[in-house]
């Protein structure tokens, strides 16, 4: 079957709605056409489907060639006009010599098409399709997280950006026309500029300066905001890896003048596959010295009372869930099929059922489809359907964050999802803290008043009904919607704290190196030193470089990180490496912008 044959089932089950484009062509086994060019050449058709409609109608094209059906010639004609290198067949082909042989019917009809629109040239035309097919992401602005291991805000403010405007707000970064940038109150290091820029081909990005992550998703690591004193860290469900590395940054950020234990993020991964993206975007990032990646590592198997772990004072846990709040999901542009004359419909529509039906018969498609975030589908035939899905969520979540709890010396976690049910969110929160384990080791929810400065501003909050009409409890969840007007996806995290805990069975050392005093807080001399348990007194004033050149740190970081590495790889022998194809996991592909092939076309939430 040829590209345009199977493009054609695509382009038109797509508009019967269920499961994005992306997942679609990405899901389906035994293509014979390149799942990237496929992709490219639906989408595209689709965008410029209401120009093309009207050139074929007027050209009367489908009169002359009664083989054609509507959707094929709305694909051959596209490439035909519009692709770079024509239509992929060869010259000698029947269905590419049926459209080139009115090709200067068709350029005419183009023209004034084009025309007609008052684009003064095929670019203008592009500029205009392009805006009025982004669908609902044209309401966002593309969010850049600077990232602070690599570059400064103000180093890139003064390359990447500097022909940016400034704006004062995000609404003109999503309204006015150019290109603006609006510096973000509440997250540090964060950009909104205007949309539909790329930035994916400017060495910034390709060296890990900036990272591309919807605002939302810098909420869990900020919140968190880990310190010196938290010891090691964890990042439970980390691929494609925007968390791991803001926690990096973040350390990076608050790393103290004295020379402090270096502190480790263990990232970890079940889908081994992913564990390598996850890889590629840590060092790119420049945070591999500091994160070592369990790669294929089911977080629910990692012993919280393991030597390794001893030191783990903070958690993030981002895990898999139905990805309601991605913006973008399923936006397809409005397919405009060009239409025959009455007669030559009957005529065609009696051949195609005859003759082409085996290449476009149209899938049946279940009522509605729901693509969760690491791309897995499942059919929604009822609300009881949706109901069960974000029930077995909703218990798989719970399972993960109470075993976070279970970390002999955390003080610190935060939860959070890409969804907005609040199954998901609210109710795990609510569980959770009527959990067993909570109880027992005093773990409680971080209140508004105990957050970093930004997310106790940041108005969005958690739903009071959804948490037994606590409204403590609902102010210290954090929430944001797609259509909220902070220009950001839907989102949910918490954080809880454990504050003047003791851990009874673990010991003295379940709370870091650190002396605490009884309410849980570090014990510091006048110059604001911690005081070490080992030693009773405060940490050294050495300056890093007295102590030691960086060289030699890194390399024996990396050695103990190989011989990690080989334990990992041990503890990792039973992985589940059966997991879903990297390519249909619409959120993990916005996160890391696989799809070179459609830069172009590249608005994902980058989160
Ligand atoms: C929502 S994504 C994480 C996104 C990531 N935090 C980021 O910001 O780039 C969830 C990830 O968790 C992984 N995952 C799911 N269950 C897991 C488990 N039990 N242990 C470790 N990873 C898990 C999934 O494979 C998926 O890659």
């Amino acid at each position: 079957m040829s590209l345009y044959h199977e493009a054609a089932e695509f382009l038109v089950s797509s508009s019967s709605g269920g499961g994005s484009l992306k997942s679609r062509v990405f899901k389906k086994k035994n293509l014979k056409s390149p799942p990237n060019q496929l992709y490219a050449l639906v989408l595209e058709s689709c965008k410029w489907s209401p120009v093309i409609k009207e050139v074929i109608e007027k050209s009367d094209l489908l009169k002359l060639e009664r083989k054609l059906t509507p959707p094929l010639s709305l694909l051959l004609v596209h490439d035909l006009l519009l692709a770079k290198k024509g239509i992929a067949l060869p010259q000698s082909h029947g269905l590419r010599a049926s459209v080139e042989r009115h090709r200067g019917r068709l350029t005419s009809e183009l023209t004034r098409a084009r025309l007609r629109r008052k684009a003064a040239s095929i670019a203008e035309l592009k500029e205009q399709i392009d805006k009025e097919s982004a669908g609902e992401e044209a309401n966002y602005p593309r969010w850049v997280r600077v990232n602070a291991v690599k570059s400064s805000l103000e180093a890139q403010l003064e390359t990447t950006f500097s022909t940016f405007t400034r704006a004062s707000s995000v609404q003109d970064v999503i309204n006015k026309p150019g290109k603006h940038l609006f510096i973000d109150p509440h997250v540090p290091n964060l950009l909104a500029i205007t949309s539909g820029t790329d930035l994916t081909k400017t060495e910034a990005y390709t060296s890990g300066k900036i990272i591309l992550q919807d605002k939302a998703s810098c909420f869990p690591a900020y919140l968190l905001d880990p310190r010196s004193e938290d010891g090691d860290l964890i990042d439970a469900c980390a691929a494609p890896g925007n968390k791991t590395t803001h926690l990096a940054a973040i350390l990076k950020e608050h790393q103290p003048e004295f020379e402090t234990s270096p502190q480790t993020i263990y990232a970890f991964e079940k889908d081994s596959r992913r564990a390598q993206t996850l890889e590629k975007m840590v060092t790119t990032a420049g945070s591999k010295p500091t994160t070592r990646i369990g790669f294929g590592q089911d977080f629910l198997q990692v012993d919280p009372h393991a030597e390794r772990y001893k030191s783990v004072g903070a958690l993030l846990l981002d895990p898999s869930c139905s990805g309601s709040g991605i913006v973008g999901r399923d936006s397809m542009p409005e397919l405009h099929l060009p239409e025959l004359s009455s007669t030559t419909e009957k005529e065609t529509a009696g051949k195609m059922s005859k003759r082409k039906r085996k290449h476009v018969e149209v899938e049946a498609e279940p009522l509605n489809v729901m693509v969760d975030d690491d791309g897995n589908e499942t059919v929604m035939k009822s609300d009881q359907d949706l109901e069960a899905r974000l029930e077995a969520l909703s218990a798989f979540q719970l399972t993960l964050l109470t075993h976070a709890f279970r970390f002999p010396s955390a003080t610190k976690i935060t939860y959070s999802t890409c969804s907005v049910h609040m199954q998901e969110n609210e109710r795990v929160v609510m569980r959770a803290l009527q959990s067993d384990i909570a109880k027992e080791r005093n773990w409680r929810i971080m209140l508004r008043k105990d957050q970093v400065t930004g997310m106790k501003e940041w108005p969005v909050r958690g739903l009071t009904s959804a948490c037994g009409d606590d409204g403590d409890i609902a102010d210290a969840c954090i929430r944001s919607y797609k259509d909220d007007g902070q220009g950001v996806m839907g989102f949910f995290v918490a954080g809880f704290m454990r504050i003047g805990a003791r851990d009874a069975g673990s010991g003295d050392d379940d709370e870091g190196p650190y002396l605490r005093d009884d309410d849980g807080a570090i014990m510091r001399d006048v110059l604001g030193m911690p005081v070490l348990k080992s030693t009773g007194i405060p940490v050294s004033l050495n300056a890093r470089d007295e102590v030691g050149s960086e060289g030699e740190k890194q390399e024996n970081h990396d050695e103990e990180d190989e011989e990690d590495e080989e334990d990992e790889e041990d503890d990792n022998s039973s992985s589940d490496n059966s997991a879903a194809e990297i390519a249909t996991d619409a959120r993990y592909q916005q996160e890391v912008g696989v799809l070179s092939i459609i830069e172009d076309e590249w608005q994902g939430c980058g989160d």
